[in-house]
């Protein structure tokens, strides 16, 4: 069965056997986990093992082959810094007003747009989070690598999403700013966020409440993931 429900629950996030497929190739092989509200879960895992992918179902944004996922907030992606051609016409606060804009926890459930005094809040607060605030009128082209990891976590973070799912954000980042980015998910944690962060970062994976460990599209049954 598909399906996709949204309600309220004692879970963020209930998968059951999800299989998800490009194409004709299936990745992911009957996916079972649950998280709970405030939890940080780790995804880890070689190398094409289906980390993003799973990523992805669980954020809404790839299509389930079959299995039932059920989301109880808003969710929001946090991709891997993508590649941009140097005359992208966007500065950092226009890639954190882009999240900042959609509808998130303060508009749960009627999804009502946000105000333009609340999106233009919503960038400012995200941005000083990831201590960019003085690049905000700079090109985002422009920044390096892991200043614009770090726009893109502060746009994840500016839609107020309820569930978080972040896909190697600590990628390129320095030690301070990998400390940083632990704090500043530990603080989302606290205030009721679900997270999954897909990481091969071993401070991060010892921080986790819970270490997924993906390897083939399944989740082997000695890392004790279903439940805890
Ligand atoms: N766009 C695509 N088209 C076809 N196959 C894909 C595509 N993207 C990923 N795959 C395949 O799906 C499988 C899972 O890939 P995925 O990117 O989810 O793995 P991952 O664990 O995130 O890998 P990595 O650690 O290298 O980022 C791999 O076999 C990969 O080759």
């Amino acid at each position: 069965m598909v399906a996709w429900r949204v309600m309220e629950d004692l879970f963020a996030i209930q998968a059951t056997d999800l299989h998800a497929a490009y194409g004709a190739t299936e990745v992911l092989h009957g996916i079972t986990l649950q998280l709970k509200w405030g939890e940080i879960a780790a995804i880890s895992g070689p190398n094409g093992a289906g980390k993003s992918s799973l990523l992805e179902v669980l954020a809404g944004v790839r299509e389930l082959t079959s299995g039932v996922l059920t989301q109880s907030g808003t969710a929001a992606l946090v991709v891997q810094r993508p590649a941009v051609p140097a005359t992208l016409p966007l500065t950092a606060a226009d890639v954190v007003r882009i999240g900042a804009a959609r509808p998130g926890r303060r508009s749960w459930p009627g999804r009502q747009r946000r105000n333009r005094r609340d999106i233009a809040a919503a960038t400012i607060e995200a941005l000083a989070a990831v201590e960019l605030s003085a690049c905000a009128m700079r090109p985002y082209a422009a920044l390096s690598g892991g200043q614009r990891q770090r726009v893109l976590v502060a746009q994840g973070l500016a839609t107020g999403a309820q569930i978080l799912l972040l896909d190697e954000p600590a990628a390129g980042l320095d030690a301070g700013s990998r400390g940083r980015l632990r704090t500043i998910l530990a603080a989302e944690a606290a205030r009721g966020t679900a997270i999954v962060c897909v990481t091969h970062d071993q401070a991060d994976l010892a921080e986790a409440d819970r270490v997924i460990w993906l390897e083939s599209g399944r989740i082997p049954a000695r890392s004790g993931d279903v439940d805890d």
